[in-house]
């Protein structure tokens, strides 16, 4: 599917800039609510700093308009948005000697008063989001302790318990192994159903065309394609925008991309 619906996100014009260097040029394109946009594109194409763009992490050039379920995030500040947009990144904050348990609760901090604690119904959101993400038995342990994988899926779990209308995920299978990749994904593709709009930054082209319903194609920082993965992430695309030979074929009932 990959009909625009009026609650997803609109993202129009957005460009960044770093002194001389545009690192995202005018890119245009909608992810739906309810689906799974896959952001794909080379290294250096420009995906993690669109996605920290769109939580305000990096500062936007010229006149972007962002909106979600037509409401316009850019203006908005940091914490109303913040009730809004979830973004997962590739490389977390890794050295928080903190209980796993805390550093998930830090995902409601935008809900809550200045001088509020955690509520029951925080702790309630925070282990259903610790089970979700597949750690709930990590709860007690010392974030700095555990492994990149383990770490990845208690940032997601703190992104769940922020209750975003819009997620973004950048490589949310990078650290993982293939059983914990299919967790995840299987993951992203239920909160999508439940009305969520996920934009996930993937490297994995075949995970694109079985988990995506939409898929936006950014190289050298532009958008070159966008639509239902089966008809953008043809061999002819993928050879063109990574270089490389790419062949489409059908196995186990799935399109593949096989690449050499
Ligand atoms: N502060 C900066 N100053 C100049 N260039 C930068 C800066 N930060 C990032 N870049 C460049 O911007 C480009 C886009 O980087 P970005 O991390 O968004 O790409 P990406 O598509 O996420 O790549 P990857 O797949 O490798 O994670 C890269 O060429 C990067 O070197």
């Amino acid at each position: 599917m990959s009909e625009v619906q009026p609650d997803g996100a609109v993202v129009s014009g957005l460009s960044v800039r770093i002194g001389e260097a545009v690192l995202v040029d005018d890119v245009t394109f909608t992810a739906p609510a309810g689906a799974i946009t896959a952001l794909i594109g080379p290294n250096g194409a420009g995906k993690s700093t669109l996605l920290r763009a769109l939580v305000g992490a990096v500062p936007l050039a010229g006149q972007a308009v962002v909106t979600l379920a037509s409401e316009e995030l850019t203006g908005m500040s940091h914490r109303e948005r913040a009730r809004r947009v979830a973004l997962v990144e590739q490389d977390g904050a890794a050295d928080v000697a903190r209980p796993v348990l805390d550093v998930v609760l830090l995902g409601r901090t935008p809900h809550r008063s200045r001088w509020g604690g955690d509520s029951p119904g925080d702790l309630e959101l925070a282990s259903e989001a610790l089970e979700r993400a597949g750690v709930a038995a990590l709860a007690e342990r010392d974030f700095a302790t555990l492994s990149g994988g383990e770490r990845q899926r208690v940032h997601l779990a703190r992104a769940l318990v922020q209750q975003p209308r819009l997620l973004l995920l950048d490589e949310p299978t990078n650290h993982l192994d293939v059983a914990a990749q299919l967790q995840v994904l299987r993951l992203t593709r239920a909160l999508a159903r439940s009305g969520m709009t996920v934009l996930a930054a993937l490297h994995d082209l075949n995970h694109a065309l079985r988990y995506a319903d939409h898929v936006v194609v950014l190289a050298g920082g532009e958008v070159v394609a966008t639509g239902d993965p089966r008809d953008v992430l043809t061999g002819e695309l993928v050879g063109e925008v990574y270089q490389v030979r790419a062949t489409r074929v059908q196995a186990a009932g799935h399109d593949l991309l096989v690449m050499d």
